[in-house]
């Protein structure tokens, strides 16, 4: 028997290192994950180095080199990904980055990057957009609010470069950063200039936004400052469909996922109650990749929060959200005829804060799979499956011969 669709599952993150408040143990081994052991207790494991040993990926580029599109080759940035996913169209001339909220003191350090991961920032997006006027220097541009505390800007001009620096000084106590040129164009010039300009207007309509009073009087960090990263024009990506003879979708709170998938052609399928973070829906994301394996032969279904949890250093909220997963992960048990890959994009080591390149455990189970005696999914586990030591690129065309859509190399 041969599947004829793949569940592509990523559990964003996922990945750790020994928590001391877990005894030593990694939040995934620590975790009760009855349904993801039994994926792997059916399928065949391994470890997975998203892009090479020893590289810390971003979800970015980990991302491209899962779906088989080496960022080495494709990747022009974070910004113009995470741009198509908040519904801005990257077309030529537009430079993208991706935004965070974040929280200034009075004596302008930055004291939280993520303006205590505040959600719905819509308000203020609208607010930034009616009050900053960057015409006086020949640029338009476009700002749309993503999940929690992420939003993606895009500069529209003529002659305008994508080699520029960020402010997001990538941790608290400083001072945001100068956006400076990378080189001498002009036009990296025009672009710096037009990021200080949006940023300092932008931090006068965020100063005194009712949200942000609001939040002042409840005792939470305003969102008074927009860190902008990942300056980039839209790359060229050959389409998903004619890459591998699949139709596929994306379904991703996340919206540089959402934008990855929007450009190597997936389609993008919203669902309602879905977060990125820890209180996601996850039993609707669940339900809508199986309705859509119905008419599709590839989903990629990332799930954000375990990530969330890395980044904030909190191992025993991460063990306990990857429990939740694993409870909302039971009905994919009983989907015949299908490829489901699990795995991580990335580790995000509860001890740093951070992605690292720890390489991240990988499942395959499916119909015509050579089943090994690994029944366990975490890290070290993995490492003992029949997969052994592969990379983020590898995966695709592993699972592309799994369900017989590959080619002979040879005659
Ligand atoms: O978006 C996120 O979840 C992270 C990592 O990609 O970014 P930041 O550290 O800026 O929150
Ligand atoms: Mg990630």
């Amino acid at each position: 028997m041969i599947a004829h669709r793949v569940l592509f599952l990523v559990l964003d993150g996922i990945s750790d290192r020994p928590c001391e408040a877990l005894d030593g143990l990694t939040p995934l081994a620590a975790a009760r994950t009855p349904v993801l052991d039994r994926i792997a207790g059916e399928g065949v494991c391994g470890i997975m180095d998203s892009i090479a040993p020893g590289i810390r990926p971003g979800s970015d580029t980990s991302h491209l080199a899962l779906l088989g599109y080496p960022p080495q080759e494709y990747y022009t940035g974070r910004g113009p990904l995470e741009a198509e996913g908040t519904g801005i169209h990257m077309t030529a001339g537009m430079i993208g980055f991706r935004c965070n909220f974040a929280t200034v003191d009075a004596d302008g350090l930055v004291t939280d990057r993520r303006a205590g991961r505040i959600s719905g920032t819509g308000p203020l997006s609208e607010a930034i957009r009616d009050g900053v006027d960057l015409s006086p220097l020949g640029v338009g541009f476009r700002l749309e609010s993503g999940a929690g505390h992420r939003a993606a800007l895009a500069l529209v001009g003529e002659g305008l470069g994508d080699k520029v620096s960020s402010n997001d000084p990538k941790k608290e106590g400083v001072r945001p950063l100068t956006i400076r040129p990378c080189t001498d164009d002009p036009a990296d010039r025009a672009t710096a200039d037009a990021c200080n300009e949006f940023i300092r207007q932008s931090a006068r309509v965020l100063f005194d936004h009712p949200m942000n009073v609001r939040r002042m009087e409840e005792g939470l960090p305003p969102a008074n400052l927009l860190l902008i990263r990942g300056a980039g024009k839209m790359g060229a990506f050959p389409q998903f469909s004619e890459r591998y003879g699949l139709s596929g979708s994306v379904i991703s709170a996340a919206t540089l996922i959402s934008g990855i998938g929007k450009v190597v052609g997936l389609e993008h399928i919203p669902v309602p109650g879905t977060t990125g973070s820890v209180d996601s829906d996850l039993d609707a994301k669940v339900k809508t990749a199986i309705r859509e394996l119905d008419k599709k032969e590839f989903v990629l279904m990332n799930i954000k929060g375990a990530d969330e949890a890395g980044h904030d250093g909190k191992g025993v909220q991460k063990r306990d959200f990857i429990e939740v997963i694993d409870a909302a992960l039971e009905p994919l048990l009983d989907l015949p005829d299908t490829l489901i890959v699990v795995c991580a994009d990335h580790s995000t080591p509860c001890s740093i804060k951070d992605h690292s390149a720890d390489p991240v455990p990988v499942v395959i189970r499916g119909p015509g799979v050579r089943t090994d005696r690994t029944a366990r999914f975490d890290e070290i586990s993995c490492a003992e499956g029949g997969l052994h030591r592969i990379r983020g690129c590898d995966l695709m065309p592993i699972a592309l011969d799994l369900i017989n859509k590959s080619h002979k190399y040879g005659a």
